[in-house]
């Protein structure tokens, strides 16, 4: 089990190792418009499984929303405090 900021460290290392095999790496090659399809991709999932799936479906989903949320703040190069400083 990992913390957003845990993640958000792990995703912005394998941006710059760019290691072997990374879908992380993989997406950002793909770019802003791809990874912002993700993103709505899976917060349309997180919607359905909110309404219709069960509480663990539901998680699922919301962590991969986050997870391609992540990805594009590093194609944008936000960091966590660009972010923060909103909520
Ligand atoms: N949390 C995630 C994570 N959540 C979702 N995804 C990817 O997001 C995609 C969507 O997942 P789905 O199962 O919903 O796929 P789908 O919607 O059924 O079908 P597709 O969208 O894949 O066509 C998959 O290709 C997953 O690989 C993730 N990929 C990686 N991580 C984390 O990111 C870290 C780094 O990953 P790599 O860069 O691949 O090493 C890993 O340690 C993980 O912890």
């Amino acid at each position: 089990m990992k913390s957003f900021e845990e993640l958000f460290a792990e995703l912005s290392e394998k941006a710059v190792s760019r290691p072997e095999g990374s879908g992380t790496v993989r997406e950002l090659d793909a770019g802003v418009h791809f990874i912002g399809k993700k993103v709505l991709e899976e917060a349309a999932e997180s919607w359905m499984a909110a309404e219709f799936q069960s509480d663990a479906e539901t998680a699922e989903e919301i962590s991969q929303l986050l997870y391609h949320t992540q990805v594009l703040m590093i194609a944008k190069g936000l960091t966590l405090d660009d972010v923060y400083r909103y909520l």
